[in-house]
């Protein structure tokens, strides 16, 4: 499948399908594929999760929708959450799970788990 590497124009829906083929298509054509054994795609998920809370850190409480936050800090905040998701999917990939089927059952996992009872306590 053929992909343009633009950023696309208009929001679309962006499937974690198309996130999996394009992130295989990337590793393949730099030979990079030797290199993301499940153990290692996990080591940079967590360093990235580092990266991540870095943004966050030393700021105190930071309200909903981020309305202080300036848009250099947005956008560097939807890198890091974009790593962490890239690396993610890549992980499930070589690990030969269908992520999205597996965040499915387990959303309906959780709402065995946690009954809703009408009482806004959780
Ligand atoms: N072997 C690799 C190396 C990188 N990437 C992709 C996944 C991440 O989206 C991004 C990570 O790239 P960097 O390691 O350069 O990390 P950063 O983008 O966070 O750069 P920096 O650490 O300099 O802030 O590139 C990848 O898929 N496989």
């Amino acid at each position: 499948m053929e992909y343009s590497s633009e950023f696309p124009t208009t929001p679309k829906d962006v499937s974690l399908q198309e996130l999996r083929e394009r992130l295989a298509e990337f590793a393949e054509v730099r030979g990079w594929e030797q290199y993301h054994s499940p153990r290692n795609l996990l080591l940079a998920l967590v360093g990235e999760v580092g990266e991540l809370s870095e943004i966050f850190q030393w700021k105190g409480e930071v309200a909903r929708g981020l309305p202080n936050w300036s848009s250099d800090d947005k956008e560097h905040l939807g890198e890091e959450l974009s790593d962490v998701l890239l690396y993610l999917v890549q992980l499930a990939d070589v690990c030969g799970l269908d992520l999205g089927q597996a965040a499915l059952a387990k959303i309906v996992k959780n709402g065995k788990k946690y009954p809703v009872t009408n009482q806004k306590e959780n």
